[in-house]
């Protein structure tokens, strides 16, 4: 044949591969999703989430000192709140020494530059599940929500943290939570903001991690409706406008083109969740057999990468840490 273009003469190799490849994943690319829990020396597996415990804060700082050593730079701090400290309206997540408070400051003590990033939402603390406070009717009220999670923001970054990480989906939470910061001199503490994130089945498994299912209704009130996406945009330029250093797309697999979107319409780094369900469904198929465990987990957190997110938040980080450190090549 008479071919002036033969696309496989980049692709004879490695080396030549190497040479043109797009998208790369690296362990600076990750934030490792964490749960926490009340107690001592102890760590409890997720059933649904095979490999990702909880931890009480003793085991919590070993293991972050461990990642911390293998490259990962960055944590998601998640809080498992016993059932006696949960109410209406989620009063604990303030509280000075609750449990993610507590744990920014061993985290801190023991690993200074291990970048933290706190949860901002009321479905831990409160006995109903729910992200927000909620009304006689079952309506989550919105502007008395975002009361709470500026005490709450306010109150994670006093104890240390980095960057505060609202999910709660309230409106208006960004640019509230932004005042509050620097109302109290913490202006160099950023915000992550969970802008397009949808009322999806994939948090199943994170659910179960901190037994923070809503006990009656779903979020489909203030969570997104999985068929959007323009919408998405118009809730990431709300957030931009209010002052998200970084917006992130949830769940993040069935979701690429979302993240593809918002990489075009944006100039701020993009985070995606590779979420609870999409890393059990890996786990799952790769315990039965059915899958390269390996190389399905590397092909899916690239192809997050390649429709443009910046940073991966996912409970593989460890996994890829310690792979690419005994020189797996992907
Ligand atoms: N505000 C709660 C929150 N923060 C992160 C996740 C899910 C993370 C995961 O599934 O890995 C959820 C669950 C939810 O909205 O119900
Ligand atoms: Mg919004």
């Amino acid at each position: 044949m008479q071919l002036t273009h033969r696309p496989r003469r980049l692709r004879r190799n490695p080396s030549i591969r190497s040479l043109v490849r797009e998208a790369t994943l690296s362990v600076d690319d990750f934030i490792y999703p964490m749960f926490v829990m009340e107690g001592e020396n102890n760590r409890v597996e997720i059933p649904s989430m095979p490999e990702a415990y909880r931890f009480t804060l003793d085991l919590l700082v070993q293991e972050v000192t461990e990642i911390y050593a293998l490259g990962i730079k960055a944590i998601a701090l998640f809080p498992a709140v016993p059932e006696e400290k949960k109410d209406l309206t989620g009063s604990e997540s303030f509280n000075p020494e609750g449990l993610a408070q507590q744990a920014v400051r061993a985290v801190k003590a023991a690993v200074p530059d291990m970048i933290i990033f706190t949860d901002v939402a009321l479905d831990p603390f409160t006995t109903h599940g729910h992200d927000g406070i909620i009304d006689d009717n079952g309506v989550i009220l919105n502007d008395e929500t975002v009361e709470v999670l500026v005490k709450m923001a306010v109150s994670q970054a006093a104890a240390g943290t980095d960057f505060v990480s609202p999910s709660d989906m309230m409106d208006g939470r960004i640019g509230a939570i932004r005042q509050g910061l620097d109302a109290n001199g913490f202006e160099n503490v950023g915000i992550l903001a969970y802008s397009a994130k949808y009322a999806s089945a994939y948090y199943g498994p994170f659910r179960d991690a901190l037994g923070s299912a809503p006990k009656s209704g779903d979020k489909k009130t203030y969570q997104m409706d999985p068929a959007n996406s323009r919408e998405a945009i118009k809730e990431v330029y709300l957030d931009i406008a209010e002052g998200a250093d970084i917006v992130m797309v949830k769940p993040a697999l069935a979701y690429l083109d979302i993240i593809a979107k918002i990489k075009d319409a944006t100039n701020v780094p993009i985070a995606a969740y590779n979420v609870s369900g999409e890393y059990a469904m890996v786990k799952a198929a790769a315990q039965l057999g059915w899958i390269d465990e390996k190389k399905v987990m590397f092909e899916t957190l690239l192809s997050m990468k390649r429709a443009g997110a910046d940073i991966i938040l996912s409970y593989h980080a460890k996994a890829v840490a310690q792979l690419l450190a005994s020189g797996y090549r992907c």
